[in-house]
């Protein structure tokens, strides 16, 4: 439906939807065919993840997914690579999301252009230090790209704490900002619960990433993910 939106990026949606998944879980090749997917099921923005070897703010099904990615020799320049071929046709934008460590890892004008230059339009660093966030932000802000930051422990969860209600009210009396809530969320009942509850976006990573992870092969995954996504999109105004 269309709508205004406060995103600062032109969509066409009411409540955001926002898959997450790790790069490179098994590979990048079923990597590109999965962002294809969640762009035609209705992704409005990708949280695509870099694998990094101590993903301490994620639950287990994420670390896991992290460890195949690693294992299958994924790596930052690896991922810009296939995103160069892929990003072109994506209709929905694609935010990086990945830990410091991994980014201080490289110099930081080439990290933010290699991002720029494979159409990547937002960064999300969960574990930014204070210190370091003035230079990745003024990086970030030189290539036009979205920073964002959060703290927490991913991991599908039966049902949706009812403080994010109230968080969400607090949220929103101090900032104009939208604001998308994850952690937990793996069922149509709570993107229907949320977007209730007045969040602009809702971001589904374990449940993704577990249905692309437990598959027999990537075709079976694949298709999971498909009418998952479809059950999710319904649930939305
Ligand atoms: O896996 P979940 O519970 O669906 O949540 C993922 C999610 O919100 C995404 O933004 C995310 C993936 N890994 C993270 C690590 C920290 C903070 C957030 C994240």
């Amino acid at each position: 439906m269309c709508g205004p939106n406060n995103w600062g990026w032109a969509f066409n949606f009411q409540v955001a939807f926002i898959p997450y998944i790790t790069a490179g879980d098994p590979d990048l090749a079923t990597t590109a065919r999965a962002l294809k997917l969640l762009d035609h099921w209705g992704a409005d923005i990708i949280e695509l993840g870099l694998p990094y070897s101590d993903p301490f703010a994620d639950g287990p099904v994420i670390q896991v997914s992290s460890k195949r990615a690693l294992a299958s020799g994924t790596n930052p320049r690896a991922v810009f690579s296939m995103l160069k071929e892929v990003v072109p046709q994506l209709s929905c934008p694609i935010a990086i999301f990945s830990y410091y460590n991994p980014i201080s890892m490289h110099k930081m004008d080439w990290f933010m252009s290699a991002l720029k230059d494979c159409g990547v339009q937002g960064l999300i660093v969960p574990d930014l230090p204070l210190e370091e966030s003035a230079s990745l932000r003024k990086e970030a802000t030189r290539k036009n790209v979205d920073l964002v930051s959060s703290v927490g422990v991913t991991g599908a969860r039966p049902s949706v704490n009812p403080q994010v209600q109230l968080l969400l009210e607090e949220i929103k009396e101090v900032t104009a900002k939208p604001v998308a809530v994850g952690f937990g969320i793996s069922k149509p009942e709570h993107v229907r619960q949320l977007s209730l509850w007045g969040a602009d976006g809702v971001i589904v990573g374990s449940a993704i990433v577990k249905l692309l992870g437990e598959a027999n092969s990537t075709e079976e995954g694949l298709k999971r993910v498909e009418s998952f996504m479809s059950s999710l999109r319904e649930a939305l105004p």
